[in-house]
């Protein structure tokens, strides 16, 4: 068996899985976050021990390994939630830990009291017994549907009005949930469902919430190697036929509606680039790519920043390109205004961003999409679509629909 070797022999981490630590910082009150890069077969446990959850400017290149989280409304001067990495773990596919970033020493009272009660946990409760039935459908409001079609009918008419171009809409789905249900065990099926995705879980206990994604959108990245990417992600349609069988991607066909949608995010992006005279990125698609149980277009955009000799371009990116026009619309100014006039409800963190950074010297923050808050017993699904000129609202609804199903049609059923 593959052993944790630290300075001072084995470490107090080995044997123990990612939900019994889980678990176990949670009861202690650690911010922490678990997460796992697309197409990547290593999940990343963060706890934060010392400064419970501390606030910074996102100089992404500057920082100490940690794990940044932002709300939808972040104005570029302001600061992010940041969980600092006092411990990092890295597990295996198979949940066996194979790196240990301890900043704190096996000796720290605390890092032993999190050690003692993971591993008792683990002597209690074989890992994977959960009652079933954990997400629960409480009554919908009624008027939901009628409600977000009404708003996408007034975003139609302003853009007609030529107030804005294009805005995402969005809304929220709500179910309860018990004590029994186990966040850590739903990371894990999602991370087996999505390996395209962005796979987080993320514990903030001065809020008392927790969120769990798996988001298809990355925001910023910054590769030790220099390389720079970002992406522009509209345009959506369900990826199974009548019998639930995926189509192939092949067969996918775009109307103009997604194409004039993907193409003003493509081209927001490229303004931002020009706003810092950068011309030298290499520009891939749009292409067709798979999202969970969606369609979408896609193109990235890539930068070496060694050749250029720009090391802080990630964040100079990331305060031009939030919120980008595929959780917000354009022009910026006026659909931001219309989102905050005529959504009704606070996104929080939905749309903002979250993700890793400096962890192993790279960065990798995404829009916080395909999320779900657990709060107070309440479980909040989010899902928003991109209304154009074009938007047919009960079409809109039921995108939100599917893209509600991304992670409910995984962690909903047969717990
Ligand atoms: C706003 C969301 O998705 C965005 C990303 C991809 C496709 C989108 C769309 O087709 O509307 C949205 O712009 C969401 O998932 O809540």
């Amino acid at each position: 068996m593959l052993s944790v070797q630290t300075d001072t022999g084995i470490s107090i981490f080995e044997g123990l899985q990612i939900e019994e630590l889980w678990h176990a910082s949670r009861i202690m009150g650690f911010p922490s976050a678990l997460w796992r890069l697309p197409h990547t077969n290593e999940i990343k446990l963060l706890i934060s021990i010392r400064d419970g959850i501390r606030k910074c400017l996102p100089e992404l290149e500057k920082m100490t390994p940690g794990f940044v989280m932002s709300t939808f409304y972040w104005e570029s001067d302001q600061e992010v939630l940041f969980l600092e990495g006092d411990i990092i773990l890295t597990f295996s596919e198979e949940n066996r830990i194979t790196t240990v970033d301890n900043k704190l020493g096996e000796e720290h009272t605390e890092v032993k009291r999190l050690v003692k009660l993971a591993a008792s946990a683990s002597s209690e409760e074989p890992a994977g017994a959960s009652p079933a039935g954990l997400l629960l459908p409480i009554d919908p409001h009624l008027d939901a549907k009628a409600r977000f079609e009404r708003t996408v009918e007034m975003a139609v008419a302003a853009i007609r009005q030529n107030q804005f171009k294009k805005v995402v809409l969005s809304r929220t789905k709500d179910l309860a949930y018990t004590e029994a249900f186990q966040p850590a065990q739903a990371f894990q099926r999602l991370v087996k469902a999505y390996p395209h995705a962005f796979i987080s879980l993320v514990n903030l206990p001065e809020e008392n919430e927790m969120w769990l994604g798996a988001s298809p959108e990355g925001l910023v990245e910054q590769r030790s190697d220099g390389i720079f990417k970002t992406m522009s992600l509209a345009g959506t349609q369900g990826a199974r036929d009548a019998a639930g069988t995926i189509i192939p991607k092949y067969d996918i066909r775009w109307g103009e509606k997604e194409i004039e949608e993907q193409a003003l995010v493509s081209r927001y992006i490229i303004e931002c680039f020009k706003k810092i005279r950068l011309r030298e990125y290499l520009e891939t698609g749009p292409r067709t790519v798979l999202a969970g149980n969606l369609y979408h277009l896609r193109t990235v955009f890539e930068v070496d920043t060694v050749d250029l000799n720009f090391p802080e371009l990630a964040s100079v990116m990331l305060k031009l390109l939030h919120p980008t026009s595929a959780i917000c619309g354009v022009p910026k100014a006026p659909s931001l205004q219309f989102i905050n006039d005529v959504e009704g409800y606070n996104r929080s963190f939905y749309s903002g961003f979250l993700g890793p950074a400096q962890v192993g010297g790279d960065t990798n923050i995404f829009v916080n999409l395909r999320t779900v808050r657990f709060k107070d017993g309440i479980a909040t699904f989010f899902a928003g679509a991109g209304i154009t000129e074009d938007s047919v609202p009960e079409q809109e609804w039921f995108e939100t629909e599917l893209k509600c199903d991304t992670l409910l049609k995984v962690i909903g059923s047969s717990f």
